[in-house]
């Protein structure tokens, strides 16, 4: 079946928000968007143009003052329990061992953690190669580890949606592209629906399904770019022409908005 026939799993409709209604002014305006399942939305645009806004709406934790957003057809209207959130940084609970604080938001939720959510925990650590460090603390680990421990710790929920704000912002670059990987090896093992916000048109190109480039505040939708580049990706994809072309057609848009108006 193409994507486009297939059912939206996310859609905004006509989605705008004012987070100031005396002043007037919106912060996002007039989105329209659809995304499938399991499909992985990276989203680039200037700052302040409203990326946080958007994964905010999608969350549920913040109700759009103009349009809709659904997720299977469902109108969204409160925080939704369903997603997993990945933040720039971690912030993992000192006083508790990796394992702890994966297995945390699970205990929280249910009250109880099962002999399967631990087994669970413990491969997707492995997965995240992060085995080793399971009863370590979390300030025993450098910040790219942590940022895992974080990662796995939102699919540990299992949630359908994975809604990640710039997770890899805080890192050196060599760590940030290994980590991408990693990302794309436990969402290909594990399927979720992500929108991943980023700063980096690369790793937007490098990672997504399509790109969705945000003009200036308000904040609308500029193009949504189809990544045509086969998976798997791996470092060596940076190296290919259409990379070149697709990273090009982004920056154009971020840097010379008028060529588009
Ligand atoms: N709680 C709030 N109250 C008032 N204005 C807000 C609030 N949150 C965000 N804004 C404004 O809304 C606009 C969009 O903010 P948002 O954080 O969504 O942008 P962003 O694209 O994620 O920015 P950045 O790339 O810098 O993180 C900005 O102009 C910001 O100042």
């Amino acid at each position: 079946m193409s994507k486009a026939s297939e059912r939206a799993f996310v859609r905004m409709e006509q989605v705008g928000h004012c987070y100031d209604p005396a002043a007037g002014n919106m912060a996002v305006q007039q989105i329209d968007l659809e995304i499938h399942r399991h499909e992985f939305v990276a989203v680039v645009g200037p700052s302040g143009c409203g990326k946080s806004t958007l994964l905010r709406m999608v969350a549920g934790l913040l109700i759009p003052s103009a349009g809709k957003v659904s997720v299977f057809d469902r109108q969204v209207t409160e925080p939704r329990d369903d997603v997993g959130i990945v933040f720039q940084k971690p912030t993992l609970l000192p006083w508790l061992t990796v394992r702890d604080n994966v297995l945390f938001p699970l205990k929280h939720k249910y009250g109880l953690v099962t002999a399967a959510d631990k087994n669970r925990a413990e491969e997707l650590l492995a997965m995240a190669g992060l085995s080793q460090f399971s009863v370590r603390m979390p300030d025993e680990l450098s910040g790219g580890m942590q940022q895992r421990v974080g990662i796995v710790r939102a699919l540990l929920l299992n949630p359908d949606i994975l809604l990640m704000d710039e997770p890899f912002s805080a890192l050196d670059a060599m760590t940030r592209e290994q980590i991408g990987f990693d990302l794309l090896n436990i969402w290909t093992e594990h399927p979720k629906t992500v929108l991943f916000i980023t700063h980096s048109i690369s790793e937007a190109v490098l990672l997504a399904d399509r790109v969705l480039v945000m003009s200036q505040r308000p904040g609308t939708v500029l193009d949504l770019i189809d990544i045509d580049i086969p998976r798997p990706r791996s470092a060596t994809t940076i190296n290919t022409p259409r990379f070149a072309e697709l990273t090009a057609r982004i920056r154009k848009h971020i840097y010379e908005p008028e060529a588009h108006a």
